[in-house]
C-alpha cells in the first residue's frame, strides 16, 4: 500500500467558468488556470503521483505546453490514472476537502464523487469529498480563491 497527499489552489476571476470535480458550477466568478483550473482533479492528481513517487502535476504536465491550454482536467486525471495502473496500483480510497466560501458546494459534491470513481474505476464508496468555508478567513475565506486537500491510499493490484 501506499499513500500520498495533494494540495492545490486556484485564483477565483471574472470571465472564467467554476469547474470543479469535473462538474460545471454556475457561479459570478470562475477560476484561473492554465487548463480549466480544476483544484480538486488536480489535488487529487498531486495525491496519486505522490504515493506512486512519481513527483507532481507539473512535471507531467506543464504549463508550458500548449496542448494543455484550457484542457478538460478529466483527462489528465485519466491519464494519471493510467500512470498508476503502469505501476501495479489501484485505488484503496480518497479523502478531499474543498475550502470555499462561496459557492454552496453541497448539491455538487454527489455528482463529482461519481466523476471521480468513474475515471478512476473505483467504487463511488471509496471517494470522499468535503466542502468547507473558513469562516471568511484567509484567502479562501476573502474569495480570492478556492484550495483542496486530498489524501489517498493505494492498493497494490493482485
Ligand atoms: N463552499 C461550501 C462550504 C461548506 N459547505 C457545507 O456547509 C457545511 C458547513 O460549513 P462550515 O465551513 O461552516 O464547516 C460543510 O460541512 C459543507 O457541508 C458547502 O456545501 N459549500
Ligand atoms: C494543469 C496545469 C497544466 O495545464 O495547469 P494549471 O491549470 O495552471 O494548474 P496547476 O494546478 O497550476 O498545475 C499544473 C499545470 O501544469
Amino acid at each position: 500500500m501506499k499513500i500520498g497527499i495533494g494540495y492545490d489552489v486556484h485564483k477565483l476571476v471574472e470571465n472564467r467558468k467554476l469547474i470543479i470535480g469535473g462538474i460545471h458550477i454556475p457561479h459570478e466568478r470562475g477560476l484561473l488556470g492554465h487548463s480549466d483550473a480544476d483544484v480538486l482533479v488536480h489535488a487529487i492528481m498531486d495525491s496519486i503521483l505522490g504515493a506512486l513517487a512519481l513527483g507532481d502535476i507539473g512535471k507531467h504536465f506543464p504549463d508550458t505546453d500548449n496542448s494543455y491550454k484550457d484542457i478538460d482536467s478529466m483527462l489528465l486525471l485519466a491519464k494519471t490514472y493510467n500512470l498508476m495502473v503502469e505501476c501495479g496500483y489501484e485505488i484503496g480510497n480518497v479523502d478531499c476537502v474543498i475550502a470555499a466560501q462561496r459557492p454552496k458546494l453541497a448539491p455538487y459534491i454527489d455528482s463529482m464523487r461519481e466523476n471521480m470513481a468513474r475515471v478512476l474505476n473505483t467504487d463511488k464508496s471509496n471517494i470522499n469529498i468535503k466542502a468547507t468555508t473558513t469562516e471568511k478567513l484567509g484567502f479562501e475565506g476573502r474569495e480570492e480563491g478556492i484550495s483542496t486537500q486530498v489524501v489517498c491510499l493505494l492498493k497494490n493490484r493482485d
